[in-house]
């Protein structure tokens, strides 16, 4: 293996509690009701525009694109200031990507969060020198489950997300589709946000415990 690139929200940390409050602040200066956990969780995957879009709808607001667009700047802003400590790792991280380090294996990042708060939160979780390369949903003009971004990250580290020593892992419907797009090997970690059966996700393996990933990655 050459390179591993993970998903972020819902595969390396559990931040959906981290996002729930930041909707809420917004939610709260709009005068309407605030998102439960589960509500947050399932409007997580497309991005930040996507998850206002979502959670609006859901409080019978759409439908006028420059008030939204409005409502996911101001989300935007939110998001760029809250602390990225408020982010758990899951279980058995940390270990998982200094071991994959350690090996020479290079790592990244590519994930749908907006660039800011992705940087915040590597930055707060003292992971800025472990990983060759961070794409975020506005790195590109595209986003997940467009096989562009994922496709970027790999051309940064010189490799073909086709190549056999380069392997992706995620959390989503969203990750495993870009997967299959950019025709890389997917590792599918199953405690994340996913909404739909393990079995109907494409995946070359899937696991519960990072303590488990490196020997997936090798077999
Ligand atoms: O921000 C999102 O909607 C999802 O982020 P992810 O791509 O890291 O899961
Ligand atoms: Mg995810």
């Amino acid at each position: 293996m050459k390179a591993v690139i993970f998903d972020l929200d819902g595969t390396l940390v559990d931040s959906v509690q981290a996002i729930a409050d930041i909707g809420n602040a917004l939610m709260t200066e709009l005068a309407l009701a605030p998102l439960s956990v589960t509500e947050a969780r399932s409007y997580i995957g497309n991005g930040a525009a996507r998850f206002v879009e979502r959670a609006l709808a859901a409080r019978g607001i759409s439908g006028d694109a420059a008030l939204l667009a409005e409502r996911v700047e101001r989300f935007e802003e939110l998001y760029a200031q809250a602390p990225g400590g408020a982010n758990p790792p899951f279980p058995g991280v940390e270990a998982a990507l200094h071991a994959l380090k350690a090996r020479g294996i290079r790592l990244g990042l590519c994930t749908n969060k907006p660039g800011a708060p992705t940087h915040n939160l590597v930055a707060a979780l003292g992971w800025s020198d472990l990983f060759d390369v961070v794409v975020t949903g506005d790195t590109l003009n595209t986003r997940k489950p467009d096989p562009a971004p994922l496709a970027y990250a790999a051309k940064v580290l010189a490799l073909s997300p086709e190549d056999p020593a380069f392997a992706y892992v995620g959390d989503s419907e969203v990750d495993a589709e870009t997967a299959v797009a950019a025709k890389a090997r997917f590792f599918l970690f199953t405690e994340g946000y996913r909404k739909s059966p393990v079995t109907a996700l494409p995946h070359e393996a899937a696991f519960s415990d990072f303590a488990d990933l490196e020997a997936l990655l090798n077999g």
